[in-house]
C-alpha cells in the first residue's frame, strides 16, 4: 500500500481514531478502510467510538494524557464538524496548544472543516498525507477562537442571523448531507427579517444597522458549501468577519455565498482583527451558532477572541475549492 520510500518520510507513529457512529454520513466501511490504512503504516492504532454527545473530548484527553509510549501523535476525527470540534476541544483542553496533529475523515452532514482543508479530495488522500507526509500536503498550526460569553472554544466559526436560524429549521428536515442545510437555509430565508445589529473589530465599529448575518471565523466554508469567509487564512493569528446588511435580501444569501460573490455587494463588510463583537441592538437576544450548534445563552452579543497557533492540522492548504 505504501512504497518503501514513503514508509520513512514522516514520523507519525501512533494514531488515535475517534469515530462518531451518529454522524450524518457515517458508514462502517469508512472505519474499516481507515483502520486498514493506518495499521499498514503505523506502530500503534487505537480506535474509539463515541457513545454520546460530549464524551469525545474526554476520550481524546485521556488518550493524550497517557504515557509517552501509548499517547498518539496523530488524532483522526471521523465524523462531522461537531465531532471535529469536540476532538479539538480534547486536544486543546485548558486552552493549551495541542502537541499531536489532527486529521479529519468527513462523515458528517456539512463537513465544512474537511472541505476547508481539502476541498473535494477523497479522505483517503488526506489520511495518507498525515501518515506519510507527501508533497502537496502541509501541516499548519491553525488558530482557534474563544467565545467570551460562554468561555467555549470555537473552531470553524460563529454566525448570527439567518445562517444561525437555519440550524433550527434543519432539525425538522429529513435529508442528509449538505442538502439538509441548503433546504433549511432556503426555508428560513423566506420569512427571515434583518435585525438591528453592530459589529466591532478591535474596538472599532465596522458595521451598524440592519443585519442579515455576521459570521466570524475561522473557516472559509460554513454549512458544507457556503464560502462565507472566502479570504480567511487559518494560521494568520487573526479572525475574519463578514457582516451582511439589509441591502442583501435573505433569499440571496445562499446563491451569493456559494461563490463568495457576496463580498462585492453593497452593504457587505469584510474585516479582520483579534477581537470581534457581534451585537443585537433592540434588546432581544442575539440568535447565533458556533461550529454548527445553536447557542441559547440569551444574551445580546457574541464576542470572539483569537487563540493563535493552537493546533497542527493536516491539509492541502490552500486547498482546491477552498480559496476565493
Ligand atoms: N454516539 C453518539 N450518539 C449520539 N450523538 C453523538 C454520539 N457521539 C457524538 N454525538 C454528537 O453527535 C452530534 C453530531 O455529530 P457531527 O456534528 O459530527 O455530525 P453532523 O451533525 O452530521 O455533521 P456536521 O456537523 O458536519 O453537519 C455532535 O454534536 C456530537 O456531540
Amino acid at each position: 500500500m505504501f512504497s518503501p520510500n514513503e514508509m520513512n518520510t514522516f514520523p507519525t507513529r501512533k494514531a488515535l481514531i475517534v469515530a462518531n457512529p451518529a454522524a450524518g454520513t457515517m458508514r462502517t466501511k469508512i472505519l474499516a478502510e481507515l483502520t486498514v490504512l493506518c495499521r499498514t503504516r503505523l506502530e500503534r492504532v487505537d480506535i474509539r467510538l463515541t457513545t454520546r454527545r460530549g464524551d469525545t473530548r474526554d476520550i481524546v484527553r485521556a488518550a493524550l494524557d497517557a504515557p509517552e509510549a501509548t499517547a498518539p501523535d496523530l488524532v483522526i476525527a471521523v465524523g462531522g464538524d461537531g465531532t471535529v470540534g469536540e476532538v479539538i476541544a480534547g486536544m486543546t483542553a485548558g486552552l493549551r496548544p495541542a502537541g499531536a496533529a489532527l486529521a479529519i475523515v468527513p462523515a458528517g452532514t456539512g463537513n465544512s472543516g474537511y472541505r476547508m482543508l481539502w476541498g473535494c479530495r477523497p479522505w483517503q488522500e488526506s489520511v495518507r498525507a498525515a501518515l506519510v507526509g507527501p508533497a502537496g500536503a502541509e501541516r499548519r498550526i491553525v488558530d482557534l477562537a474563544l467565545l467570551i460569553e460562554t468561555g467555549t472554544l470555537v473552531c470553524l466559526g460563529a454566525c448570527s442571523g439567518v445562517i444561525a436560524q437555519a440550524l433550527e429549521t434543519a432539525r425538522g428536515i429529513p435529508l442528509t448531507g449538505p442538502a439538509r442545510y441548503a433546504r433549511a437555509l432556503a426555508d428560513t430565508a423566506e420569512t427571515f427579517t434583518a435585525y438591528p445589529g453592530r459589529v466591532t473589530v478591535d474596538g472599532a465599529v465596522c458595521h451598524e444597522g440592519e443585519t442579515v448575518f455576521a459570521n466570524v471565523g475561522g473557516g472559509r466554508i460554513r454549512g458544507g458549501q457556503y464560502l462565507v469567509l472566502p479570504l480567511s487564512v487559518p494560521d494568520d493569528g487573526l479572525l475574519d468577519v463578514c457582516a451582511v446588511g439589509g441591502e442583501v435580501h435573505p433569499t440571496q444569501v445562499a446563491e451569493l455565498t456559494l461563490t463568495g460573490s457576496h463580498l462585492r455587494r453593497p452593504g457587505v463588510v469584510y474585516a479582520r482583527g483579534r477581537t470581534i463583537r457581534v451585537e443585537r441592538l433592540d434588546g432581544l437576544p442575539l440568535c447565533y451558532e458556533h461550529d454548527g450548534e445553536l447557542q441559547s445563552a440569551g444574551g445580546p452579543a457574541m464576542t470572539l477572541e483569537v487563540l493563535p497557533a493552537m493546533i497542527p492540522v493536516w491539509g492541502a492548504l490552500p486547498a482546491e475549492g477552498a480559496a476565493a
